[in-house]
């Protein structure tokens, strides 16, 4: 099988993220995409405002129904720091008969001559990195070697960040149709994000 690995904090998930997925799952042919929340992000500098249960929660239900979306606990259960390379080399231990693409947004293509190990990254799997509003990305502006393993796709434009989202949330604004309806009552029923 071709799977697509949805990585994020997902703190909370959005429709950015679900669509991204779709967007991805669509263009590559992907025959699965599994989300994968963190455990301790690499490169953000303060730890995520919700704990990993409840991320992973809200992810199972922002991905309920899809046919073709399923969420992986791996990061979450292996603790620590989620570099990619580790989640990476794992994946294809267990999983040695499929073929893994790794989904990100175009603010992390920006970002990936600073992850960790990229070398070895960048040899093992190959990213689809889409547009995301106020990350424009040029193949130019990377390492030959780096923007050779992005496949470049588009998906509709969505200017939402988990960052703005939490924000909102604890204004007490509404958050109707940016959150999956299932994400934001869950929100709401266990006082998430609340200021
Ligand atoms: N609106 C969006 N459009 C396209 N890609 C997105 C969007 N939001 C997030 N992503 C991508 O989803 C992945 C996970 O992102 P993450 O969970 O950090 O969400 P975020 O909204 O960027 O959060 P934060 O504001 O906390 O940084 C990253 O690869 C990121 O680039
Ligand atoms: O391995 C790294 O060095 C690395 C650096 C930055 C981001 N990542 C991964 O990229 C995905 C999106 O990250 P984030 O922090 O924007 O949610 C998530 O799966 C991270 O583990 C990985």
């Amino acid at each position: 099988m071709r799977i697509g690995i949805m990585g994020g904090t997902f703190d909370p998930v959005h429709i950015g993220h679900l669509l991204a997925a779709e967007s991805a799952r669509e263009s590559a042919g992907l025959d699965e995409v599994w989300f994968m929340p963190t455990c301790v992000p690499p490169h953000k500098r303060s730890a995520p405002a919700a704990d990993a249960r409840h991320r992973l929660r809200m992810v199972e239900l922002a991905i309920q129904g899809h046919p073709d979306f399923r969420a992986c606990p791996l990061e979450i259960e292996k603790g620590g720091t989620s570099y990619t390379y580790e989640t990476v080399r794992l994946l294809k231990e267990r999983h040695p008969e499929d073929e893994f693409y790794y989904i990100i947004g175009a603010d992390m293509v920006q970002y990936l001559p600073n992850w960790a190990k990229i070398g070895e990254l960048a040899q093992q799997i190959r990213f689809i990195g889409l547009r995301r509003p106020g990350y424009e990305w040029n193949p130019g502006e990377l390492p030959e070697w780096i923007a050779r393993a992005v496949i470049p796709a588009d998906m509709p434009q969505i200017g939402v960040s988990s960052t703005e989202i939490r924000r909102m949330l604890a204004q007490g604004r509404s958050l109707r149709y940016v959150l999956p309806e299932a994400v934001r009552l869950y929100v709401k029923e266990q006082g998430l994000y609340a200021s």
